[in-house]
């Protein structure tokens, strides 16, 4: 029931998972979206790519562009250190207003800040408006065609600082071909490619991960 996909996500969470649970809720989500619908989370696969880089960055300071149903963004948190911050974007009301009720089923709404609207006109703002230096790890899953643009913008906005990473999903399927192009040509960034699996799916997608060298 519900009239969306995500407003119908939301209901197998509050319906199947345990409240405060982030991992049953992530799990969850999987199970719907392999089983009855197919949906734009990063998955169980790519998840644990995502997982693996959080525990070894263990970042203080976490951007992710793209918050959809919040799969993503209570994968992150439940990983995050005590006082850390993820901080998600979502351009898409509707969107927001389902992740926002997925974060605070899971318990993790103390560690991530939801904001609404376009990448391009938060990113300026975001040292001022949150008191930050730097981010320390940025997930990119938004519009594939505003990967390239968000990075050049947030260099100049000097949110990445020398080892800042970036860790980007969807790279082969929808494909951000001139952000794969210039992350692997710039000589101020160290990539790194891992195969993996479109979500829920047996096509070939993967993820990205590229250090800012400054
Ligand atoms: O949806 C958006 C943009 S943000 C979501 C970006 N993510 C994707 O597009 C995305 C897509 C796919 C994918 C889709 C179809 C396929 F056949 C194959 C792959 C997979 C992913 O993992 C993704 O992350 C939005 C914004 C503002 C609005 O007003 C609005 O209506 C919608
Ligand atoms: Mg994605």
């Amino acid at each position: 029931y519900g009239s969306t996909r995500p407003e119908r996500i939301l209901a197998e969470v509050k319906s199947k998972a345990t409240r405060g649970d982030a991992r049953s809720v992530v799990d969850t989500i999987d199970q719907y979206c392999r089983h009855q619908e197919w949906a734009m989370n990063v998955g169980d696969e790519k998840g644990t790519i995502l997982d693996s880089i959080v525990c070894e960055v263990k970042p203080r300071a976490m951007l992710e562009l793209g918050t959809y149903c919040g799969y993503s963004a209570v994968r992150i948190a439940s990983l995050l250190p005590p006082n850390s911050r993820l901080i998600t974007m979502e351009f898409n009301p509707v969107f927001a207003a389902i992740a926002r009720q997925v974060i605070a089923w899971a318990g993790v709404e103390d560690k991530v800040v939801l904001i609404e609207g376009p990448s391009g006109d938060w990113i300026p703002k975001m040292k001022k408006e949150f008191g930050l230096t730097s981010f320390d790890l940025v997930f990119l899953d938004h519009w594939k065609d505003c990967y390239l643009p968000d990075t050049k913008l947030m260099e100049e906005c000097g949110l990445l600082r020398t080892g800042s990473i970036l860790v980007a999903d969807n790279v082969i399927c929808p494909g951000a071909p001139d952000y794969l192009e210039y992350v692997r040509g710039s000589p101020r960034y160290e990539s790194k490619y891992f195969r993996s699996h479109l979500e829920y799916t047996r096509v070939e997608d993967g993820i990205e991960k590229s250090v800012f060298l400054g």
